[in-house]
């Protein structure tokens, strides 16, 4: 018997395919119920012939709601998975979740890697495994509902404001910090307006609260600045002190502090153990050529009161209080508000400080015209660079001649009377037998660009300024004669070396000549035509008669140079350079041979 046949094994029926909709329905994570139902409805066969869309479905035309259901199931987003991806847009929206309707996590590629979905964040190095249409969109603000796809945590626009707005009303509160601050707070709360708008800056460091010190410069009045610790004063245009910040208030710097601490003390007794009293500290000024105007404007900057500038022509101090210019002397130089030009000796009374501006050769005159106008206890500061002719006295002599038992200074360093006047930063000395004299006088004098060196060798800083003129003059010969720079330079140094001889010889100390009276002040006479005296050797080198190289401007050198020599010559000094100038200024060597005479000296040791 046949077998009973088995009943023929019925096929599987093949699965079939779920509708697209449905697939697409299924990765949709349904929010609420409402929504789950909705989807159950759309899911039903549509009534045939209708051709109505089940309810719950897009209408057509319709705006797909962002992040909502209606969106995701819109066809753009649907799209089947790609051939050979773990995965697409969408698939990994709920990863390895228990029960949950995403896909598993991508496999563990070769190699230990995991593959990346499309849709994840890459790291360097891996495959592109997505077409750029499968990336999903970035998500705008809100809350992101697909937690995978977000790339990372936006703030909320709201929060970033709250923070502004608390930042800003820390800084508008009243209290010490907004307090008084008028333009300030009005600034702030326009900033906090602006940043409302989502306008405006951020703070800098919103967290920080404002440095104190800006707020105390908030605070602080705005006053005319007091570089020497006086009351507010009004500032000549040139001024020194008007040219660094005026109208601003601006602490003084420490040594300015002190200088006016020193310059308000009375000066010390004149000539201690003379018997003499505190002299106070007015200053004033005898010579009205370029270098006492730009003397006389600092010592306005530099103290309170007013500063006298004595001229000899009276027509010409009125002129000068007219048009408040020197303009003869130093045009195009306002005077200070507080300089008056006077032609009255009798103006003179008053000052315990007068600066004696005037030619080297004519210092005796002057103050023997106008001692009997002065304090007897007035300190005499010598400002004049030269030695006397026929008498061959130096300035100081010559001064405790004409006025015996004065207290005397002598002021001294390399600086054109144009550049003090123009508040270009300059430093000289100033010298007096007793130190505290020198230092109060160098705080008077000291202003934001003229730095007063203090010092007690009065021969040394008067030296210095006397012989470095002489010296000058033939730097500007070798230059004149178109020697060359090294020549020079040669000379400079040969110089240097016989004034500090010299100096020496005449009980100054070398220290002083290393210094800005002396070494400073002989590098810029020696190097610059703005120096009368190198202009009047430059002069010289080129031919002219000696008569007339001065061109009509006053180069004290020439008329120091035979004085010098004499000196040296009584003090046993070898001066050969001081020696060619003197003769070629006396008229008696041509300058060619005095350079072969130089060239042809013995040789010997630098230092002998
Ligand atoms: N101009 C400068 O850059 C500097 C000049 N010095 C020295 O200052 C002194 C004066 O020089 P500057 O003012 O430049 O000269 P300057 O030629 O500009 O003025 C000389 C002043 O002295 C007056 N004067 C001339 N003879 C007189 C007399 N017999 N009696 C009264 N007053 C008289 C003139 O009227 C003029 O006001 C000189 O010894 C000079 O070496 C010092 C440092 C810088
Ligand atoms: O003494 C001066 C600069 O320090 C002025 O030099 P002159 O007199 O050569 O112009």
């Amino acid at each position: 018997m046949p077998a009973p046949l088995a009943p023929p094994r019925r096929r599987a029926p093949a699965r079939r395919r779920p509708p697209r909709l449905a697939v697409l329905a299924r990765r949709l994570r349904p929010h609420s119920a409402r929504q789950r139902q909705r989807r159950a409805v759309a899911r039903e066969p549509r009534a045939p012939g209708l051709g109505q869309p089940a309810a719950g479905a897009p209408r057509r035309g319709a705006r797909p709601r962002r992040g909502g259901a209606g969106r995701d199931a819109g066809p753009r987003r649907a799209r089947p998975p790609l051939p050979g991806v773990a995965g697409a847009a969408g698939d990994a929206r709920r990863p390895g979740r228990p029960g949950g309707r995403g896909l598993p996590p991508a496999p563990l590629a070769a190699g230990g890697r995991r593959a990346v979905r499309g849709d994840e964040r890459r790291p360097v190095g891996d495959a592109v495994l997505s077409r750029p249409q499968d990336r999903p969109r970035e998500p705008r603000r809100g809350p992101c509902p697909r937690p995978a796809l977000r790339p990372r945590r936006v703030r909320p626009v709201g929060d970033r404001d709250a923070g502004g707005i608390l930042r800003l009303r820390r800084l508008l509160a009243p209290g010490p910090a907004a307090a008084g601050r008028g333009r300030a707070g009005r600034r702030g709360r326009d900033r906090l307006a602006a940043r409302s708008r989502g306008l405006g800056p951020r703070p800098r460091d919103a967290r920080r609260p404002p440095r104190p010190r800006r707020r105390l410069r908030a605070l602080r009045p705005r006053r005319g600045r007091r570089p020497h610790g006086g009351p507010q004063r009004r500032l000549a245009p040139g001024d020194g002190a008007a040219r660094h910040g005026a109208g601003r208030h601006v602490r003084p710097s420490r040594p300015v502090r002190e200088r006016s601490a020193a310059a308000a003390r009375p000066l010390p007794p004149a000539g201690a153990g003379r018997g003499r009293g505190v002299v106070t500290v007015t200053v004033a000024v005898v010579g009205g050529g370029a270098w006492g105007t730009a003397l006389a404007n600092a010592a306005a900057a530099g103290q309170e009161g007013e500063v006298v500038l004595w001229m000899r022509d009276a027509a010409a101090a009125r002129d000068a209080a007219r048009a408040r210019e020197n303009a003869r002397y130093l045009p195009g130089v306002p005077l200070h508000p507080r300089v008056r030009p006077s032609g009255e000796a009798g103006d003179l009374a008053g000052a315990g400080a007068v600066l004696l501006v005037v030619p080297a050769q004519t210092l005796r005159g002057v103050l023997g015209t106008l001692r009997p106008a002065l304090r007897p206890d007035a300190t005499l500061v010598i400002c004049a660079k030269g030695i006397e002719r026929g008498s061959d006295a130096f300035m100081t002599e010559v001064a405790a001649a004409v006025a015996p038992g004065a207290p005397l200074a002598v002021l001294s360093g390399p600086s054109f009377a144009a550049d003090v006047a123009r508040g270009l930063p300059t430093a000289v000395t100033l010298a007096a037998a007793e130190p505290a004299r020198a230092a109060a006088l160098a705080g008077i004098l000291s202003g934001p660009a003229l730095r007063v060196y203090h010092s007690g060798d009065l021969r040394g800083v008067e030296i210095g300024g006397a012989a470095k003129n002489v010296l000058a003059i033939a730097c500007g010969a070798v230059v004149g004669r178109g020697l060359g720079e090294s020549a020079r330079a040669a000379l400079v140094a040969r110089s240097f070396a016989e004034l500090m001889r010299f100096a020496r010889a005449c009980g100054a100390r070398s220290e002083t000549l290393m210094g800005l009276s002396g070494l400073g002040d002989l590098v810029l006479s020696a190097s610059s035509a703005q120096s009368r005296n190198f202009a009047f050797g430059e002069r010289l080198g080129r031919g002219a008669d000696p008569g007339e190289a001065a061109g009509g401007k006053l180069a004290e050198g020439a008329l120091t140079a035979a004085g010098l020599v004499a000196l040296a010559r009584r003090h046993g000094v070898e001066m050969p350079v001081a020696e060619a100038v003197a003769a070629l200024v006396a008229g008696t060597l041509r300058l060619d041979d005095a350079i072969a005479a130089l060239m042809r000296r013995p040789l010997r040791g630098e230092d002998e």
